[in-house]
């Protein structure tokens, strides 16, 4: 199987990303985790940026000892100089010349005709090869460089002796056929290529770095340059978890392989995320939180069943425990048992029948449902709380400088009533209208609330305590808003009330 060579630039473009700055200690904690991930070379930074970047990349240098460390620098002596001087100290030092090739640069950006580049290019890599055995020229917007033109560059850097050349598609302009072909193309028209490792080098601009890193891969490229979790300038650079995944997962197509330790992915992705600040997307190949999470009914079945019907990869391959079956509304019988069996209830069909139906209409409401949530659910369904009254809808109307009012809607066994009524505040005004359906007089003895599971969408649980004589009665609610949690709690303890009266009285009979 060919090898490809993981050249790592998380802690150079990937820093480049807006908003991010990695200092020494971050970067040199990024690097020994990169170390892990067994990346073959790492661009620790650009030296001639600041001072502060010049020292980082001599703390990644002096820290690593199983990679090559790599620093990158203009065409300008000044520039390669500060390189030197960052990687003193490096087992295994490479330095990264880089000029601009595109008509756009050249006339824009550098102000320099084809002849002048050409020369600027062949200085700078004679000055860096006096001080560097390993060298990579890159031609800056090379996609967008005329093709006769960039194999004379190449051409040039393989006599001067770079050991790497990089075609960037810069701006992330080409398609993965172009791409590709700029490789096939330089393997077949520049003298003595195999000298030198062709690299791929791609930018996010219309979410095809990952293909075109593949197209530069079937086409001939020795090296992949990219970043963990694919963060850089603008849209990001190529992510390397997905090329490593994709070779590794799709071998008999591609041919090749980087030597990446994968089960050190996840871990490493988790700390880039971590020291630059930029969250993983949730749904970001191989690394996004529901990478490995499957929430429709129809998904999770097959997952029961066999988990490659949906998974073309395992979680454990990148260092993750396993896959996720997320409970949500469009969650079936198939996984909804099988976490009632994982929280330990071993419920009869009936049951789960039962706990399923109430679960869709908490779903509806709910994101994703919890161990929490689905806990309270249960232990709601398992109380036999006798129906004498049912709320159907509660609707109230709050103003800080009105009087708060509540209407409800509940059915008995014959009928439907509806009852308005005004409160002190909300829970009162939506208690008194319910005092008058029930025609129950009781005393509040106590209102508690409290959320039994996390965030905004959180449930809340009410308890009330009801007092009519002698007889106490409590009731409990559930839902995501606390107001119809308190509702559904009051009329659950009304009608236990009434079952409580019902009881006392037949026992006070039986003893008259
Ligand atoms: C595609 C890429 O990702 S390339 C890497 C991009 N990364 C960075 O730019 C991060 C670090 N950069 C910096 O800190 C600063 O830009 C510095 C220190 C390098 C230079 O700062 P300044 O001297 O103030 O120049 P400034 O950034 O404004 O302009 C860039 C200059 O470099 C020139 N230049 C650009 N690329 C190259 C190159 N590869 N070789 C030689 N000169 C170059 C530009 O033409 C311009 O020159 P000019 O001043 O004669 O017009
Ligand atoms: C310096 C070069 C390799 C670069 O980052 C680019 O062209 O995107």
């Amino acid at each position: 199987m060919r090898k490809i060579y993981v050249f790592d630039t998380t802690l150079r473009d990937g820093e480049q990303s807006p908003g991010v700055n990695l200092n020494t200690r971050e970067k040199v904690e990024m690097a020994l985790q990169l170390e892990k991930l067994k990346i073959d070379r790492m661009e620790a930074g650009f030296p001639a940026a600041s001072p502060g970047d010049l020292a980082a990349v001599n703390a990644v240098a002096r820290a690593v000892k199983d990679v090559t460390v790599i620093g990158l620098s203009r065409s300008r002596e000044s520039d390669i100089d500060a390189v030197r001087e960052a990687l003193i100290g490096a087992q295994d030092p490479c330095i990264h010349v880089f000029l601009a090739t595109s008509p756009i640069h050249r006339k824009f950006k550098l102000r320099m005709e084809k002849q002048q580049v050409l020369e600027t290019a062949q200085a700078s890599i004679r000055y860096a090869k006096k001080y560097f055995s390993k060298v990579e020229f890159s031609l800056e917007d090379a996609g967008r460089t005329e093709l006769d033109f960039m194999a004379e560059v190449v051409a040039m850097a393989v006599r001067e002796g770079a050991s790497v050349v990089n075609i960037p598609d810069t701006v992330g302009y080409l398609y993965p056929s172009e791409y590709g072909a700029i490789f096939k193309y330089l393997k077949e028209n520049v003298p003595d290529i195999e000298k030198v490792q062709l690299s791929a080098h791609c930018h996010n601009d219309l979410g095809m770095a990952t293909a075109n890193t593949l197209a530069a891969i079937l086409n001939g490229a020795d090296q992949i340059e990219g970043t963990i979790n694919g963060i850089g300038e603008r849209a990001g650079n190529t992510a390397i978890e997905e090329i490593a995944m994709a070779l590794e997962t799709r071998a008999e197509f591609f041919g090749a392989k980087t030597g990446l330790a994968l089960t050190e992915i996840a871990r490493t992705s988790r700390l880039v995320s971590k020291l630059t600040g930029m969250v993983v997307p949730g749904n970001k190949a191989i690394v996004g939180a529901n990478a490995f999470a499957h929430e429709s009914g129809i998904h999770q079945d097959g997952m029961l069943k066999e988990k490659t019907t949906y998974e073309i990869m395992t979680p454990e391959s990148i260092g993750l425990k396993e896959s996720k079956l997320v409970l949500g509304k469009h969650s079936g019988r198939h996984a909804f048992r099988e976490k009632l069996m994982d929280l330990g209830y071993d419920l009869s069909e009936e049951q789960v029948n039962e706990a399923f139906t109430k679960f869709k209409v908490l779903a509806d409401k709910k994101k994703e449902v919890s161990d929490e949530d689905l806990l309270a659910l249960l232990e709601e369904k398992l109380i036999d709380t006798p129906e004498v009254f049912k709320l159907e809808t509660i609707f109230v109307a709050y103003g800080n400088e009105s009087t708060p009012t509540a209407r409800v809607r509940i059915a008995t066994e014959d009928q439907t009533i509806e009852e308005e009524a005004e409160g002190n505040g909300s829970v009162d005004a939506i208690y008194n209208a319910i005092d008058k359906v029930s025609g129950e007089e009781v005393t509040l003895a106590d209102y508690s609330i409290k959320s039994v599971t996390h965030g905004k969408d959180a449930q809340g649980e009410v308890h009330v305590v009801l007092s009519q004589n002698d007889v106490a009665a409590q009731g409990r609610g559930l839902s995501t808003d606390i107001l119809e949690a308190s509702a559904r709690a009051y009329v659950d303890a009304v009608n236990v009330l009434i079952e409580k009266r019902k009881t006392f009285s037949r026992r006070e009979r039986a003893t008259l």
